[in-house]
């Protein structure tokens, strides 16, 4: 595999046919190379330019200028649509860390002005003539991915978010060459292949974060046969990621240790969200004790962590799965793993397949997230708190009453 970032280039966002070098050369941070690797070469023809533009559209969205992360009104055309388009207005969008990342470059790739925002909850407006599965006042909801190219292995295997000529939903550019903005704004264009429906069981604001945060937890789950009952689920990290690893290991049957960096949580996890049992990190003697009890535990830490401590909690064959996005590398000893042949693996969303099953499956189930719903003007408060570790488990806003447009 070559690492070198000046293998992979990008179309800049301007709309000419020049090919720059993405990242550019300047860029130097530390995982440049295999972030790189996430945003591959692309021309415009990959997916087809959609033409057939109805209206361009303005709408306000809130952007980040620079690193500082804040955001601030910000005014933009939405791309033409084209015949498999969707334009939604948005009614709710969930606030991921995963935002957070990416307004404050940490992950060094970030391009300004961003509208970030991609657990979208929308109603549909207008579609294109060739748009089979929505129609016009539909919920749906869009997520991280908005684009593959629908040929590689990944694409057809039904498994898009692994395709490496993705388009994210926001920090990245479309097929016309035009950035992609995301749902912290009035309306959006999506493609239908990268929207599914709501179902009716299902509030708006609640269904926002299950499309990543839900959707994050869900895919692993499934894809490394976890979904049987009677497993014993560690969960590290109580967040917005974590929440719904909890519910979603309850709603599975499962015994679920919640393994926090405090004891701040302990009420809410074991009375609110179900958790069985609740373990401190710091607590050397508590760890011990649940030394070699547990089949997985989903590992939602957004920072650096040592991984021996977790490793020792799994049972023979257990798994960790790294689902936090970390710009160092993680250490550990190769014994933790070979004595008990434990795997360390991670996961990155989940398909559009995946996306209908889970939102089913929280209907079915009852699973839902926990919230606190704001409206735009606190984004940047919200923000601050998601920083500092004060939000139970998601902030959702509600776009659609924060009025955005003048
Ligand atoms: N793989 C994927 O596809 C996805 C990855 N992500 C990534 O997952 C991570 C978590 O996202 P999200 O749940 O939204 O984030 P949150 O901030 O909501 O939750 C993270 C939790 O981790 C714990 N934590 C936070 N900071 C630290 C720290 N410095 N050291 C130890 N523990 C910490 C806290 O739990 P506690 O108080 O219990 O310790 C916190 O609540 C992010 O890196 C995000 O980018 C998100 C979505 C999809
Ligand atoms: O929140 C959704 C996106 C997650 C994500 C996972 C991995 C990665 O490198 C990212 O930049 C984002
Ligand atoms: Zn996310
Ligand atoms: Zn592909």
């Amino acid at each position: 595999m070559n690492l070198s970032p000046s293998h992979h280039f990008h179309l800049p966002h301007s709309t000419n046919s020049i090919i720059h070098l993405f990242p550019p050369p300047h860029l130097n941070h530390p995982l440049t190379p295999f972030i790189a690797l996430m945003y591959s070469p692309r021309l415009p023809s990959a997916i087809g330019n959609m033409g057939s533009l109805k209206t361009e559209k303005t709408v306000t969205g809130w952007a980040a200028r620079d690193s500082s992360g804040i955001l601030s009104p910000y005014s933009y055309t939405l791309r033409k649509t084209g015949p498999e388009d969707v334009v939604i207005k948005v009614l709710f969008c969930g606030v991921c860390h995963t935002d957070l990342h990416q307004t404050k470059n940490d992950l060094g790739m970030s391009k300004y002005p961003m509208v970030p925002g991609h657990e979208v909850v929308g109603e549909v407006v207008e579609v294109g003539a060739e748009v089979s599965k929505f129609e016009v006042a539909d919920t749906v909801g869009a997520g991280v991915i908005v684009g593959c190219c629908r040929e590689c292995a990944p694409c057809k295997a039904d498994t898009e978010q692994y395709c490496s000529r993705k388009i994210w939903s926001y920090n990245d550019v479309y097929t016309d060459g035009k950035p992609t903005q995301g749902g912290f704004a009035s309306a959006m264009v999506v493609d239908q292949k990268f929207l599914v429906k709501i179902p009716p069981g299902l509030a708006p604001e609640q269904a926002a974060p299950l499309l990543c945060a839900g959707l994050t937890v869900y895919s692993p789950m499934k894809h490394f046969g976890l979904m049987e009952t009677g497993l014993s689920a560690g969960v590290l990290g109580l967040g917005g990621v974590g929440h719904m690893g909890v519910k979603f290991a309850k709603a599975m049957g499962h015994h679920v240790t919640v393994i926090s960096s405090s004891d701040k949580k302990r009420a809410e996890a074991v009375h609110h969200l179900g958790a069985d049992s609740y373990l401190v990190s710091s607590d050397e003697a508590g760890m011990a004790a649940a030394a070699d009890t547990l089949d997985y535990i989903i590992d939602t830490v957004p920072a650096f962590h040592p991984l021996e401590p977790y490793l020792s909690l799994l049972k023979l064959n257990g798994k960790l799965i790294l689902l936090g996005v970390i710009n160092q590398p993680l250490q550990f000893l190769t014994p933790m793993v070979m004595l008990g042949r434990k795997s360390i693996t991670g996961s990155f969303i989940g398909s559009m397949q995946e996306t209908r099953e889970m939102l089913e499956f929280c209907e079915a189930k009852g699973v839902t997230s926990m919230i606190e719903v704001v409206k735009m003007d606190y984004a940047n408060e919200a923000f601050k708190r998601l920083e500092r570790n004060d939000v139970r488990y998601r902030f959702v806003i509600d776009v659609a009453g924060s009025n955005l447009d003048p």
